[in-house]
């Protein structure tokens, strides 16, 4: 009853109504004044300033490019997510459409000046809600070249905010969503790239995407030979257990020898393509010490190539005790490859292939390559350093088919020239690159015509190689003889 008797009369409601929805009319109109963009400016700062200036309800996850010495793959991960998110129109995006890349390419920003955070993306994951910010570091000219005992890297880095209540779920899942989800996107449309140290600009890897158009289809071989290759590859990928097993690095090191225009660099590229592999391509002669050494080739990403071309132009890794040419009797090949120094040693090398820095990074393979494998220091290339030695070398007769088929549509026992050119290159040494020229310049002619020149060109290889005594055939009159005078004795 004195309930009811304490209630004010329905004017005094009517009137406080009024007074009310006239306040917020008035208010809304004057929001309306206010040009959009402004509103839009003021509640993005409003939100910031809730987010991550109550230190007491936010917490802030830094998220650098390299953590310690190894690369941060929430970093990578958080690159290729955030771009994606369906919020992420709202963020500042360098765009830019290169040579080497069919579709546009999208980068996210830095702030425009150091040490500025630029609001990134907002993202809302079970219902938490979560801002990112990209922001430039403050000493981005610092790298590990000039300092190698750095604990991370001082290039660009992510502050991830979020209200603290919601801490354990961002660690336990929403982390790993942004792991899964850019795994499965750079899965999708995975365009592989090629490294490169240092870069013309930064002493740190530089990427582009891998062009080169071989692959196992291009590539000719024996097929029993690239078969094998196939298989051990294909075996090394599904290995993981196995090597944790046995506790050894997962990681498989190959030497290619052979001379130069063999398709050293070409079964580079398609074993990179084979198992989408990205190719981190090392030049020795730019590292300056053991330590740069070890941090360039611990910055490498899971799932890459480490190449090192032309090992045995490198003078730290020859063998001083022998000299080429001496071992069997040939004049030495004369690749025009000039030696080169490096500041690392060769234990410094080994320790990179093989040593306690190798194993950190899973999943990678090791290629070096030699026009001159007597040069190199044996150390370099002892089984368990180096798991397989491939030899690519001369056109064999069983490979040609292959590269008549890529290069003019005809294949194995269609004509037959064919049958003559095995015959020919059973006999002749001549580069998978030579023939392949000879191919290139013909594929607009008739499939007669184009292996009737290879077929020339290989009578013109062979009265060369019998004239300046080189050849299989003169290398194979020789190991006679030598046998004959051996046995006289
Ligand atoms: N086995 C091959 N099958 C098909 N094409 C080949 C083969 N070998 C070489 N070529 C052709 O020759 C070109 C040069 O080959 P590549 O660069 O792979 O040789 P390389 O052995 O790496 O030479 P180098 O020792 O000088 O680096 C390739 O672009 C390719 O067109």
């Amino acid at each position: 009853m004195s309930l009811l008797q304490n209630l004010p009369s329905y004017s005094t409601l009517f009137g406080a109504y009024a007074s009310l929805s006239g306040t917020v009319t008035l208010l809304q109109s004057t929001v309306n004044l206010v040009p959009q963009p402004i509103r839009n400016f003021v509640w993005s700062q409003t939100q910031k300033y809730l987010l991550t200036n109550h230190s007491s309800s936010t917490s802030t996850f830094k998220i650098r490019e390299f953590y310690g010495l190894e690369r941060n793959l929430l970093f990578d991960a958080a690159k290729v997510y955030l771009p994606n998110l369906p919020s992420a129109s709202l963020m500042k995006v360098d765009v830019a459409r290169v040579r080497s890349h069919k579709n546009l390419s999208f980068a996210l920003c830095e702030g425009e000046r150091e040490g500025e955070r630029e609001v990134v993306v907002e993202d809302t994951f079970r219902n938490i809600k979560v801002t990112w910010y990209l922001i430039r570091s403050q000493n981005q000219v610092k790298n590990f070249r000039e300092n190698p005992f750095i604990s991370s890297s001082e290039n660009s880095y992510f502050e991830l905010c979020f209200n603290s209540q919601n801490r354990d779920e961002v660690i336990s899942d929403y982390l790993q969503h942004v792991l899964n989800t850019s795994a499965s996107l750079t899965q999708k449309d995975r365009e592989l790239r090629l490294f490169t140290y240092p870069s013309k600009y930064e002493s740190n890897w530089t990427s582009t995407f891998l062009q080169h158009p071989a692959s196992f289809d291009t590539i000719a071989m024996e097929p029993d030979e690239k078969q094998k290759i196939i298989d051990d590859l294909k075996l090394f990928q599904s290995s993981k257990e196995f090597y944790q097993g046995i506790g050894k690095a997962w990681k498989r090191g190959y030497l290619f020898y052979g001379p130069p225009g063999t398709g050293k660099s070409s079964l580079i590229v398609a074993i990179a393509k084979f198992l989408k592999y990205d190719v981190y391509d090392l030049d020795l002669s730019s590292i300056r010490s053991n330590s740069e050494l070890r941090n360039v080739v611990l910055s490498i990403s899971p799932k890459s190539v480490l190449v090192i071309e032309d090992i045995d132009c490198y003078k730290e890794v020859q063998d001083r005790s022998k000299k080429i040419g001496i071992m069997n009797n040939d004049p030495p090949l004369d690749t025009g490859k000039k030696n080169k120094g490096s500041a690392c040693t060769l234990s410094g090398i080994l320790n990179a292939i093989d040593g306690l820095w190798s194993g950190c990074g899973e999943e990678r393979i090791i290629i070096l390559t030699t026009n001159h494998k007597d040069k190199i220091d044996p150390a370099l290339i002892r089984p368990g350093r180096i798991d397989k030695q491939i030899e690519l070398s001369y056109l064999k007769p069983m490979a040609f088919p292959e590269l008549a088929s890529n290069y003019l549509r005809v294949r194995d026992g269609e004509h037959p020239l064919l049958e003559e050119i095995k015959g020919l290159l059973e006999h002749t040494e001549v580069t998978p690159a030579s023939v392949a020229e000879e191919l290139l310049w013909r594929r607009r002619c008739s499939v007669d015509h184009a292996l009737g020149e290879v077929v020339n060109f290989l009578k013109r290889k062979k009265m060369e190689e019998v004239k300046e005594g080189t050849g299989t055939l003169a290398k194979s009159n020789r190991r006679k003889s030598k046998r004959r005078k051996s046995s006289q004795y």
